[in-house]
């Protein structure tokens, strides 16, 4: 997902509609700001795979593939659902959200299913451009690496044929929702 694609609002959303619901945020894997190297652009690398430990990622998955009731109950989910509905209680989903998703093989292999969140330029930049980071973006940045980083990693995960669903972003957050939730009710069913 293209950064302020929308992946936040969406995800908090999916997280308070489904049930047994657990969410792995990529944010959280970054490494320490003092091991995110310089490059060639000039900048900090960010938006740069090497600068998150995607193996420390791949292991949560792995964690809450293993146990996801164990998985979700260290982390704060209600594992009970709180609606009337006949839920069958086997089924958990965990939501995964981040910007570099497709691009680290022992973590695509995982996903059941893929969205690719997208806005065009001039809506990320804007959007961006509102956003209050722990560190706050440098001039050019996004100009100089946060966009040609997003078009790299864009190219080698379609040379890569990851089959992912494409999502615009710039559709209402309701329309969004629903379309997601929809696909997932449908996978949910199929299986079942
Ligand atoms: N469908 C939408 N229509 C208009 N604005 C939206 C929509 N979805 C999100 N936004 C706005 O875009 C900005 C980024 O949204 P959000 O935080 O969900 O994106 P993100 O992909 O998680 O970004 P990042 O990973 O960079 O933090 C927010 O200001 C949010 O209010
Ligand atoms: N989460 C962070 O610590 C951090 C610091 C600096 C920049 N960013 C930006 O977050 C986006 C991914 O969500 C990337 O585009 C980073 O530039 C994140």
């Amino acid at each position: 997902v293209v950064t302020n694609g929308g992946k936040t609002t969406l995800t908090n959303r999916l997280i308070k509609a489904l049930p047994n619901c657990c969410v792995v945020h990529q944010d959280d894997f970054y490494k320490p700001q003092d091991q995110i190297e310089v490059g060639e652009d000039g900048f900090k690398q960010w938006d740069a795979l090497e600068s998150l430990d995607m193996d420390a990622m791949v292991s949560t998955v792995q964690a809450w593939i293993e146990e996801p009731r164990k998985f979700a109950r260290s982390h704060g989910v209600n594992v009970r659902p709180n609606s009337k509905e006949p839920v069958p209680e086997e089924i958990h989903i965990l939501v995964i959200e981040g910007f570099l998703l497709y691009n680290y093989k022992p973590l695509t292999d995982l996903f059941n299913k893929r969205y690719y969140l997208t806005v065009p330029y001039d809506e990320c930049k804007r959007r961006r451009s509102t956003r209050h980071y722990p560190i706050p973006d440098p001039p050019g940045l996004f100009d100089g690496h946060v966009w040609p980083m997003y078009l790299k990693y864009r190219k080698e995960m379609e040379t890569q044929e990851v089959d992912a669903v494409y999502l615009d972003g710039l559709k209402s957050r309701d329309d969004l929702c629903h379309q997601v939730f929809e696909e997932i009710q449908n996978m949910l069913f199929n299986c079942s």
